[in-house]
C-alpha cells in the first residue's frame, strides 16, 4: 500500500470534520453532498475486500427511495450478495477515520482481516440516475485505483443489475453473461419459455403500467422492451422525465397507500411501481368505486409460494418451502401462508440481507419485506435438482419441471429485483389465468399505519425477537404493550430506522381508525421515553 499517495488523494476527497456516519441497512445513505469521502474510501474498502476474497467486488451508487437530493453507496459482496456484517463494521470504521487516521485505519483493517495486500482486487461500479451519482461514481474509481485495484465502470444501471454482473462474474459465467445484454437475454428467454406454456392470454392479462419512480428503472425497462414478447404490453410511467421519487414510486405508493401521481389508472387495470434504483415492486389498481387497492409483498410473497408449491406437487418432489417475512408484513398474510398454505413462516429483522441469508436454509426460500424487496432463493440442491428432473420427466410433471426451471433462471437470486419479480408476477397471473383482483381476494390486509418520530439519539431505542420487542428504554415495551390492549387484532413495534434518522413506529388493528390512532400513541410513547425532538405527534392523518 502506497500511504503517501493514499494520503495525497484522500486529501481532495477531504471527509468534514466531525461528521460521523454509519453502515445502515442499505451501506451509507446521507444529503450527497456530505459523502465524496465516504465514496472515496469505499473503493479502498472494496479493493481490500476484494484481496481478501479473491472475487470480484461491487459499489452501488445510490440512495434507492431517498430523496434526489440524498446519495448513498454499498458493496455488494462475491455471490451479489450484501457485504457481511464484520466488513460493515470495516466499511464505518473507514468512512468516520479523520483525515489523519485515514492510512492507519486501512492498515489496521488489512492486518485485522488478514488480507493478502499481494493479490490482484477487482471493482465493478453501477451508478443510478441522481444528478450526483456520477461524481461520487468517480469518487469511488478514485479510491480503486489509488489502491491498486482494477475496475469496470458500468455506468447506469439498476442495483440489482449490478447484483447479478457480481455474480456472473465470480462464478465464471454460470449464473450469467457479465453484460446488460446478457441480463435481459436471461430473463427475457426465460420469460419467453415461461409464458409459452399459458393457455389464456387474453388481452386484460396483458398490458401492464409501470410508475418507474422517474429513476433508473425507466431506463433500463425501456432498454429491455426490446427483448420482450408482444404479448406483453409494458407501458411507461414517471419515466424520468420529472423529479425522481416525487410523489411516486414503490416507497411512495406502500407509505403512503395511494396512487403515485403521474400515471393514468383506469378502474381495474394492473399497475406496478419501482422504486428509485429498481429493487422494490408494489402492484396495484383502483376498483370501479374509485378504491385503491395496494398489493404489496407480502401478497406477492403469496402468489410467488403458492405458484411453487404447486408446481412442486405435480411434479411430486418435496422440497422444503420456507417463507421469510420482517415484522412490517401485514398480520393477515402470515396468517394465511401460515394457516390456508401451510408454509412456514420466519421473521427476521429488517433489511434483505437478513432475509437472504434465512432464506438460505431451504430448498425453495421465498422472501419479500412487505414494501416490495424480494426473491426466490433455490439451493444448489434443489437447482440441480429441478434441472434433472426437467429433463427426465414427460408430460404433466415434465412441463411443471420445465417451469420450475424456468423460474430458478427468471429470479434474481443475487437480490431482489424489480423488473425480475415482475416478469415472475406477470408470468404467474397468465399461467393461473388470474386477475389483479383475483389475486387480491387471496385475504384481506389488517388495516394498519406506518408513521415516523424524531427523536435526539435514535439508538437509545434497543430491540429484540426480530425488532418486535423494545428491550431499551425501559418501560417503552411496557407502555407499547398496554395501548395495544385497548384495540382488537392489534400489534404495533417500534425500531430505529437504518436509513433514516428517525423511530419507525408499526401499528395494525381492526379497522383503519383503530390503527391510525394506535400508530399515534404509540408515537406519543416513543416520543415522551425516547428523547423525542421537534414538534410532538399530532393525530390524525
Ligand atoms: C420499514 C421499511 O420499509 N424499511 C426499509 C428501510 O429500512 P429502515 O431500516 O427501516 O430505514 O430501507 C431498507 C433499505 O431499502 C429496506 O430494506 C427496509 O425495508
Ligand atoms: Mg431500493
Amino acid at each position: 500500500m502506497d500511504l503517501d499517495a493514499i494520503t495525497k488523494h484522500s486529501a481532495s476527497h477531504a471527509k468534514p470534520d466531525g461528521l460521523i456516519l454509519q453502515y445502515g441497512t442499505a451501506g451509507f445513505r446521507t444529503k450527497a453532498d456530505r459523502l465524496d469521502h465516504v465514496m472515496f474510501r469505499m473503493g479502498l474498502l472494496a479493493v481490500l475486500r476484494s484481496k481478501q476474497t479473491k472475487s470480484t467486488i461491487g459499489v452501488m451508487v445510490t440512495a434507492s427511495h431517498n430523496p434526489e437530493d440524498d446519495n448513498g453507496v454499498k458493496l455488494v459482496d462475491p455471490l451479489g450478495e450484501m457485504l457481511a456484517p464484520s466488513w460493515e463494521e470495516h466499511a464505518t470504521h473507514l468512512a468516520n477515520a479523520e483525515e489523519q487516521d485515514l492510512a492507519r485505519a486501512l492498515v489496521a483493517i488489512s492486518e485485522e482481516a488478514a488480507v493478502n495486500l499481494h493479490q490482484d482486487a477487482f471493482v465493478v461500479i453501477g451508478r443510478d440516475t441522481r444528478p450526483s451519482s456520477e461524481k461520487l461514481s468517480e469518487s469511488v474509481i478514485d479510491g480503486v485505483t489509488v489502491l491498486g485495484g482494477q475496475f469496470h465502470d458500468y455506468g447506469l444501471l439498476t442495483t440489482p443489475q449490478l447484483h447479478y454482473m457480481v455474480c456472473c462474474r465470480n462464478t465464471g459465467g454460470q449464473y450469467g453473461e457479465a453484460t446488460i445484454d446478457g441480463y435481459y437475454h436471461k430473463l427475457s428467454t426465460a420469460f419467453v419459455e415461461l409464458s409459452k406454456q399459458a393457455s389464456c392470454s387474453g388481452d386484460d392479462h396483458r398490458t401492464l403500467k409501470v410508475d418507474c419512480a422517474n429513476g433508473i428503472g425507466a431506463l433500463k425497462l425501456k432498454e429491455m422492451k426490446h427483448y420482450l414478447p408482444q404479448g406483453l404490453s409494458v407501458q411507461l410511467f414517471n419515466d424520468g422525465t420529472k423529479k425522481l421519487n416525487h410523489f411516486c414510486g414503490a416507497d411512495f405508493v406502500k407509505s403512503h397507500q395511494k396512487p403515485p401521481e403521474g400515471i393514468e389508472m383506469k378502474a381495474n387495470e394492473r399497475c406496478c411501481s419501482f422504486d428509485g434504483d429498481a429493487d422494490r415492486i408494489i402492484y396495484y389498481y383502483c376498483d370501479v368505486d374509485g378504491h385503491f387497492h395496494l398489493i404489496d409483498g407480502d401478497k406477492i410473497a403469496t402468489l410467488i409460494s403458492s405458484f411453487l408449491k404447486e408446481l412442486l406437487l405435480e411434479i411430486g418432489e418435496s422440497l422444503t418451502v420456507g417463507v421469510v417475512q420482517t415484522a412490517y408484513a401485514n398480520g393477515s398474510s402470515t396468517r394465511y401462508l401460515e394457516e390456508v398454505m401451510k408454509v412456514p413462516v420466519y421473521c427476521t429483522k429488517t433489511g434483505v440481507k437478513h432475509l437472504h441469508h434465512k432464506a438460505q436454509e431451504f430448498d425453495l426460500g421465498v422472501y419479500f419485506e412487505a414494501n416490495g424487496h424480494g426473491t426466490v432463493l433455490f439451493s444448489k440442491a434443489a437447482e440441480a435438482k429441478i434441472r434433472q428432473l426437467a429433463k427426465e420427466l414427460e408430460d404433466k410433471k415434465g412441463k411443471a419441471a420445465k417451469m420450475l426451471e424456468n423460474v430458478i433462471d427468471l429470479f434474481n437470486q443475487a437480490t431482489g429485483d424489480a423488473i425480475s419479480d415482475m416478469l415472475v408476477i406477470e408470468a404467474i397471473l397468465a399461467l393461473k389465468g388470474l386477475t389483479i383482483q383475483q389475486w387480491d381476494a387471496l385475504y384481506t390486509d389488517l388495516p394498519n399505519r406506518q408513521l415516523k418520530v424524531k427523536v435526539a439519539d435514535r439508538q437509545v431505542i434497543s430491540t429484540t425477537d426480530a425488532e418486535r420487542q423494545v428491550v431499551k428504554p425501559p418501560g417503552l415495551q411496557e407502555a407499547i404493550n398496554d395501548l395495544v390492549k385497548k384495540y382488537k387484532l392489534s400489534r404495533a413495534f417500534v425500531r430505529p430506522s437504518g436509513t433514516e434518522d428517525v423511530v419507525r413506529v408499526y401499528a395494525e388493528a381492526d379497522s383503519q381508525e383503530n390503527a391510525d390512532s394506535l400508530a399515534y400513541e404509540v408515537s406519543l410513547a416513543v416520543f415522551q421515553q425516547a428523547g423525542g425532538v421537534g414538534e410532538r405527534p399530532q393525530p390524525g392523518f
